[in-house]
């Protein structure tokens, strides 16, 4: 099966991750997700990164930071997700799709329905950001 390259930001500002939620009628639809989407032909995974918070929640990525790389097995979908740290960013995320947002604190990420590759950058997150 042919993987599906994705770039994922996890925007993060005072303390808060700003995550929205799938659709129900896509693949993994009705959890939470960092923003993003695939990478297209010609794109680098940096532009990607930039395109598709441009779409979904309408900021301009300043900077980004790698955090990780995921490679996950749904079964029906292989994806690598190229996680990226975005935290300087021009514009208020605003979700451009009709989708739900929020603004999850650390704590809260442990709590909440994610996509099973997202396990990773949850425990990855918690390292990077631990207090
Ligand atoms: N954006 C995002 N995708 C994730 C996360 N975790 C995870 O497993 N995925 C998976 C779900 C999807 O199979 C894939 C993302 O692809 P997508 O369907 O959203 O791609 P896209 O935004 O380009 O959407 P489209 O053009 O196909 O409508 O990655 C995550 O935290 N954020
Ligand atoms: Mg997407």
């Amino acid at each position: 099966m042919k993987q599906v390259h994705v770039a994922v930001g996890v925007i993060f500002q005072n303390d808060a991750f700003y995550l929205t939620k799938r659709a129900d009628n896509v693949h993994q639809g009705g959890k939470w997700e960092f923003p993003g989407g695939k990478v297209e032909t010609g794109e680098t995974v940096a532009q990607a990164l930039q395109r598709e918070l441009q779409e979904e929640v309408a900021i301009d990525v300043l900077a980004c930071q790698p955090l990780l790389i995921i490679e996950h097995d749904y079964g029906d979908k292989q994806v690598k997700l190229e996680v990226f740290i975005v935290d300087q960013f021009q514009g208020e995320p605003t979700a451009q799709e009709g989708q739900q947002e929020q603004w999850f604190s650390l704590e809260e990420l442990s709590e909440i329905d994610l996509p099973a590759a997202n396990t990773a950058i949850v425990e990855k997150l918690n390292q990077h950001f631990a207090s």
